[in-house]
């Protein structure tokens, strides 16, 4: 721990100068960094409990397994499922050995499987294994992480982390943001719910109510694209799901990596070092447990970069490689700036870059001229089912982007206490995102802590604010790429005119507050995060929800969720 000691006395040093008063902006800004000491303001044993803490609960989460769904059991006389059959009074599973991880077994079951039971007892068993047994760790780390905070001038650790942003009203902001946004979520919610309760009946989804959470094609609920073949409006025609024909051809996880590189040199940008293909991991390794939860890494000397991802030879895979080699791109691009500047011009900026990229390989266009789907026709039921994908993904995940770090803000500042963390969790999955626990929570539970950010400490509201942002970055780009027309056709592919542009915006790194690098992006036109892209880009598909909707309960009752979730 000596290093925090080194690391105190430059701060000490830094923090002596007057450097507010320092008339160079650039030297100012890069004080105002290097002052900031974050969690090496400890002293030493509280830094050593941290991180072991920290530690101690990525591996819970990381090697947590559950035991295979066995219908004959948990069964009352009635037939009903037995809620507590399954469980020991400490809520272990009894008579069965768990061996299933959560990637690539528990995921798939949640995207595949189609008995409400099977997805139900999954569902249960993870948060039993993951997020349980966090509950009290979580609540001594986030009084060190507060105290953390504190030594560096906040308030408390949302307060340092939503300074990030350099706003003095973040959580004003994004409000205005999700208003504007959630009628376009509630109408999706309504059409999905609506295709769910032909699938399962009104006795297992609500007319009017949340969404059961354990029905939607994953884990969280954040992401609902497994559900496509029960909610994809158009069966038959055309769907940008290219599994199957990735399968087919004989793909493996490297040639996924390779295809999305391409896609970044086709625009000018730089290809992955020939460490990166060296030293990355990007299949899960049969001989130990690594942290499967993908990550891109920086290792700050200009040549050594690499990712960490369990893959599979899936459609979503391929969406998450351009995720992370973005976090690769954005890295390289900024390398020259001095090293307290080697960071996104803010946490949002570097989840979007990938996306952006994705965007445009995902149109049933470009995956055609790559040769993973065929007879792409321009009519309007595939155009539909296309923006309904694509709105599976990005209008889904908005509100569960947001009540994350709701909920932890609240937590870090005390506003939702150690008796009511669970409680506040479900309240905000109700109210914002409509979806309701397959069964009773109470506080023994720990939900959040099921969720990789929990445990591992990373900030989510970054990914709100990208799936935001990258369409504000895509129709920039498209614009620089000359492209004419619905802004859900654009695919930049091949511009070095898009390229160059984004590469301005990259290089600069976190040298200039992020609202500038809007400026540069958009050649003047705004410094602040727009709803009216990611509008623009689903204009279609809300006026055919609309219309689909009409006669159909928009939005949820909480009263009438299925399962009320706190017993
Ligand atoms: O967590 C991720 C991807 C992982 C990551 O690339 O964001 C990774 C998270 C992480 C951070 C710190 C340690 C370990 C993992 N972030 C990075 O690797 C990273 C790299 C450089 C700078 C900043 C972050 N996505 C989120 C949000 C998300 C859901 N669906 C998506 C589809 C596309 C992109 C993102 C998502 C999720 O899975 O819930
Ligand atoms: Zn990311």
């Amino acid at each position: 721990m000596e290093w925090s000691e080194f690391h105190r006395n430059k701060w000490k040093q830094a923090t002596t100068f007057a450097w507010k008063n320092f008339t160079n902006p650039l030297v100012r800004r890069m004080f105002s960094f290097v002052t900031v000491l974050g969690k090496a303001a400890l002293p030493k044993e509280k830094l050593q409990e941290l991180s072991e803490l920290v530690q101690d609960m990525k591996t819970t989460y990381s090697t947590a397994k559950i035991c295979k769904y066995d219908s004959t059991q948990r069964r009352l006389p009635n037939g009903d499922y037995d809620y507590y059959a399954d469980f020991d009074a400490e809520d272990n599973e009894i008579g069965c050995v768990p061996t299933l991880s959560l990637e690539p077994e528990v995921t798939q079951i949640m995207a595949r499987s189609r008995d409400p039971e099977e997805l139900r007892y999954v569902w249960r068993a993870w948060r039993e294994a993951a997020g349980k047994p966090l509950r009290h760790k979580y609540i001594r780390f986030v009084q060190l992480a507060n105290e953390a905070a504190r030594l560096n001038g906040f308030e408390d650790a949302g307060a340092y982390w939503r300074s990030d942003y350099e706003t003095d009203d973040l959580h004003k902001e994004l409000q205005e943001l999700w208003d504007v946004l959630r009628p376009l979520y509630e109408h999706l919610h309504a059409y999905v719910r609506k295709k769910l309760r032909e699938k399962y009946g009104e006795k297992v989804v609500p007319r009017s109510g949340p969404i059961p959470a354990h029905l939607l094609g994953n884990m969280w609920a954040q992401t609902w694209t497994h559900t496509q073949d029960l909610t994809i409006p158009y069966p038959g025609r055309t769907s940008v799901d290219v599994t199957a024909s990735l399968l087919r051809q004989g793909y493996m996880p490297l040639h996924m990596f390779r295809l999305a590189e391409e896609f970044f040199t086709s625009l000018g940008l730089d290809p992955m070092p020939l460490g990166f293909w060296q030293k990355s991991l990007i299949v899960k390794p049969t001989d130990r447990e690594v942290v499967c939860h993908a990550s891109a890494w920086d290792f700050c000397n200009g040549i050594d970069y690499r990712i960490k991802q369990c893959t599979r030879v899936t459609t979503e895979d391929l969406i998450t490689i351009h995720h992370e080699m973005g976090h690769i791109q954005y890295d390289i691009q900024y390398r020259n700036q001095p090293f307290i500047f080697r960071d996104g011009a803010n946490p949002g900026f570097h989840e979007a870059v990938g996306d952006v990229l994705a965007l445009s390989a995902s149109t049933p266009h470009h995956l055609q001229s790559i040769g993973l789907l065929e007879n792409v026709d321009d009519s309007y039921e595939t155009d539909i089912n296309f923006l309904f994908t694509m709105a599976l993904d990005k209008i889904a995940f908005l509100p569960f982007g947001y009540l994350v770090d709701l909920w932890r803000w609240e937590v870090f500042s005390g506003k939702t206490g150690e008796l009511s963390l669970n409680r506040r969790w479900w309240e905000l999955r109700l109210s914002l995102q409509g979806v309701s626990p397959p069964l009773p929570r109470d506080e023994d539970d720990f939900d959040p802590g099921a969720k990789f950010h929990i445990p591992a400490n990373v900030p989510y509201i970054r990914y709100f604010i990208s799936f935001i942002v990258q369409f504000q970055f895509h129709a920039e780009l498209c614009k620089a790429a000359g492209h004419v027309g619905p802004l859900h056709h654009c695919d930049i592919y091949r511009s070095h005119k898009a390229g160059t542009l984004l590469r301005n915006v990259l290089s600069l790194g976190k040298s200039r507050p992020w609202t500038e690098a809007l400026l540069i992006l958009t050649s003047g036109k705004t410094s602040k995060l727009d709803v009216k892209p990611i509008l623009e880009y689903f204009a279609p598909l809300i006026a055919w929800l609309k219309s689909q909707n009409r006669g159909e309960f928009v939005g949820w009752r909480v009263s009438e969720a299925i399962v009320q979730p706190v017993r």
